[in-house]
């Protein structure tokens, strides 16, 4: 049975996954607001929503059951009569326009959509100024005029939301609950709203324990936590999360009655966009070997979080040792394998960086799901003995993330 949530590693059997297809929102994606959207490409949708679905179904093939975000988002929506208006309100509230007229009528627009599917799907598309009815706003203030276009071409009222199809990164499945992650950009901060209304409305998923709360002040992103086991979890320091959100979230998993985590390793990386998260640097692909981002090897500081003295309280050391060691330690294992994506290519490794070559998704231990476009990695991985599925990825990769990224575990059996 595969009810709520079960996730003790990175590698047991995948039961049910968590994903969002790539949809309109890459269409109000532009040369002007990919930047400060995440984005280093404008994808070509078609294509993306081809990949995707081969991605999905490839999941399917392996006896994956398949959820999609909006799906379940639609769902938690209609449990709830009152879940609707605050949603629309809360959306409103986040979507960045400052004109009172001009936000009104956006609200007007979104609460006009009786379907809740397309009512989430409308909220990650954005809104452009020809949906709405701007010749409504009365006593339009300065901020109405200049948002609605200020006499110049300025179509988008409402940011689409494009990075939602890295589910990975919003919320993060720990255990039998969920750490409701705040984001650090204001574009992904939009996003958590979907996880929040997922878990608090979602018949199936409203009573997970949360381990962490999206309004604290610090930033913590899912790319960053790697559930290593039952008992360990990795928590990247980086440009995404912070120390003190670490701080939270640790004492949370550690203390307790529903956590079975006993130990949470920081490891701190390079605050880089080629190191954005922790899973961009390495992931695991079998029960003792992992692929690793080459410009780590070396240069890593590591600290364990335990249980301190008395309730509440934590205790920090810092490990000794190379990655290998520490991950070793981590897994309860005398050694463990990195295999260095693009192998010692220094060409080959940058480049099959940048497309997430060390980002895998496995779907039980030695199985993984990688980017086809990452030859040099792939066969390096092959010759070490483990099975690939590889998905097409020309376009997924311009968001700047994996297999990994692109999916939340929701219930993996444990580890044989
Ligand atoms: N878990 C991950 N590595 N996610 C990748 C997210 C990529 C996305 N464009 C961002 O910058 O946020």
């Amino acid at each position: 049975m595969t009810t709520g949530l079960n996730i003790c590693s990175e590698i047991g059997e995948l039961r049910k996954v968590m994903l969002h297809r790539p949809g309109d929102e890459l269409l109000n994606l532009s040369p002007d607001n990919i930047g400060r959207l995440l984005f280093d490409d404008i994808p070509f949708l078609e294509t993306a929503q081809a990949e995707h679905d081969r991605f999905a179904q490839m999941l399917r093939d392996e006896g994956v059951e398949v959820l999609y975000l909006d799906q379940l988002v639609a769902e938690a929506l209609a449990a709830n009569p009152m879940a609707r208006e605050s949603f629309v309100r809360d959306y409103v509230a986040e979507c960045g326009i400052d004109g009172p007229g001009v936000r009104e009528a956006v609200r007007q627009r979104l609460e006009d959509i009786d379907d809740p599917l397309e009512l989430v799907e409308k909220a990650i598309t954005g809104v452009r100024a020809d949906e709405v009815d701007l010749a409504s706003v009365k006593d339009a203030s300065l901020a109405d005029v200049m948002e609605a276009g200020g006499g110049d071409e300025n179509p988008i009222l409402v940011d689409p939301i494009p990075n939602v199809y890295f589910t990975r990164d919003t919320f993060s499945v720990i255990g039998s609950g969920v750490s409701l992650n705040r984001m650090r950009s204001a574009t992904r901060r939009r996003e958590s709203l979907f996880g929040r209304y997922l878990f608090t409305y979602h018949p199936e998923y409203s009573h997970v324990p949360i381990w962490y709360d999206p309004a604290s002040p610090y930033h913590i992103e899912g790319g960053d936590i790697l559930v290593l086991s039952a008992s360990v979890i990795g928590v990247g320091i980086s440009e995404r999360t912070q120390p003190a959100a670490i701080d939270r979230l640790a004492k949370h998993l550690l203390w307790s009655e529903k956590s079975q985590v006993r130990a949470v390793y920081a490891f701190s990386i390079p605050h880089k966009r080629s190191f954005m998260h922790l899973d961009t640097v390495f992931t695991q692909v079998d029960v003792d070997t992992f692929t690793v981002h080459p410009g780590i090897l070396g240069t890593l500081k590591v600290f364990s979080i335990t249980r301190g003295a008395h309730e509440g309280e934590t205790r920090i050391s810092q490990m000794e040792g190379t990655l290998d060691q520490v991950l070793a330690s981590a897994l309860g294992l005398s050694a463990v394998r990195l295999i260095k994506c693009g192998g010692d290519d220094p060409i080959a490794a940058a480049r099959e960086q940048w497309n997430d070559g060390s980002n895998t998704l496995a779907v039980r231990p030695g199985t993984v799901m990688v980017y086809q476009r990452n030859a040099v990695t792939n066969d390096i991985l092959y010759h070490a003995g483990v099975n690939l599925l590889e998905i097409p990825s020309a376009e997924l990769s311009r968001g700047r993330g994996g297999p990994h990224c692109m999916s939340m575990a929701f219930w993996r059996d444990a580890v044989k």
